[in-house]
């Protein structure tokens, strides 16, 4: 058999086996990253699982978010997209959360092509470009939801946030079923906020000085301070009151500031992650190393479970 027609034959049988491949969806996702790839109900096993295993001194979180998504996703008749607003201290997890569940829908998480992360110092510094920005956000989300219903968008800082620029986020969070023929009601939106930190440290620090348990503190202890400290302050920076008013925000996730214990864990994790043996003394260094507060009681670590990968360097220096 000439070359030429044994090219023409090798490149015929691959033509129709990636054609083979495409045609099979299962096959294909399986090569190439795909829209709703992971089954719903395999979403709310792997993020309970996960947050189960990698979250510490958040019992409310857990619970509120794996109701939340598991709930949305098993909703096939989702009259709105999922809004979920996460509140506390700084270092506390509402990042890290924010990947596991990311990680959750899609296996490549905060790098998958349907997760989109803004941070507002950082995509939106300039007041005198709103309407710039509002005209990109809107075709960004617009486009993604359009390519993938199942798109995951987390806005950081959103306490940060210009007023003007949470209201053109508006319409994708509300009840419409569809807005210039997209519908955004499979869409996750999560935005991540200290704008209520305070209020939720008075909370678990009141627990603390009444010799109560942090893990009693429920769900609607910590709403009521919320709204307190946040939803009925127009001042708070926060959503000056718009997503707010409309109850366009499904669940407030309140963040606990973390404990001594909890450094101590997060110290553990971080030593472990990167194959070191776990030295107990170099441990409690690093965690006795953190401030904390109250300056009396020194219960809450000021910068929660940061910088502890910093202090790490130090320590296990080769
Ligand atoms: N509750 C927690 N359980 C386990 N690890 C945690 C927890 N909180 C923070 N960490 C660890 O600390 C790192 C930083 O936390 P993260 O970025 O989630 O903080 P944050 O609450 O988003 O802070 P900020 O408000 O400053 O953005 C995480 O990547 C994780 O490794």
């Amino acid at each position: 058999v000439e070359p030429i027609s044994l090219g023409l034959a090798i490149a015929g049988a691959a033509a129709s086996a990636l054609t083979g491949i495409i045609s099979y969806p299962r096959l294909y996702c399986y090569f190439r990253e795909c829209c709703l790839q992971r089954h719903d109900q395999r979403v709310a096993a792997v993020l309970q699982e996960n947050l189960d295993k990698k979250l510490f001194g958040q019992h409310l979180v857990g619970k509120v978010v794996v109701k939340a998504v598991k709930g949305f996703l098993n909703n096939t008749k989702a009259k709105k997209p999922l809004a979920l607003s996460l509140h506390g201290w700084t270092g506390t997890g509402k990042n890290f959360v924010s990947k596991i569940i990311a990680e959750s829908i899609y296996k490549r998480g905060l790098q998958s092509k349907y997760v989109h992360q803004f941070v507002a110092t950082l995509h939106f510094p300039h007041a005198h470009s709103i309407n710039l920005y509002k005209d990109q956000l809107q075709s960004w989300i617009r486009g993604n939801v359009s390519i993938c219903p199942r798109s995951l968008f987390i806005f950081d800082e959103m306490d940060k946030m210009h007023a003007g620029l949470i209201d053109s986020i508006k319409p994708f969070l509300d009840y419409y079923e569809f807005l210039d023929g997209v519908s955004y009601r499979q869409a996750i939106f999560i935005f991540l906020s200290n704008a209520g930190a305070e209020k939720i440290t008075e909370v678990a620090l009141d627990f603390w000085r009444n010799g109560r348990r942090r893990e009693d503190i429920q769900l609607t202890e910590m709403q009521n301070a919320l709204s307190v400290s946040v939803f009925n302050n127009k001042n708070s920076g926060f959503w000056h009151s718009t997503l707010i008013d409309r109850n366009l925000i499904d669940y407030f996730v309140p963040f606990l500031p973390l404990e001594y214990k909890h450094v101590k864990m997060c110290v553990r994790v971080e030593i472990e992650s990167r194959g070191y043996v776990v030295d107990e003394d170099i441990l409690t260094r690093i965690a006795d190393e953190m401030t904390y507060f109250p300056r009396e009681e020194r219960i809450y670590s000021d910068k929660g479970c940061k910088t502890v990968d910093a202090k790490l360097d130090y320590y296990y220096d080769f």
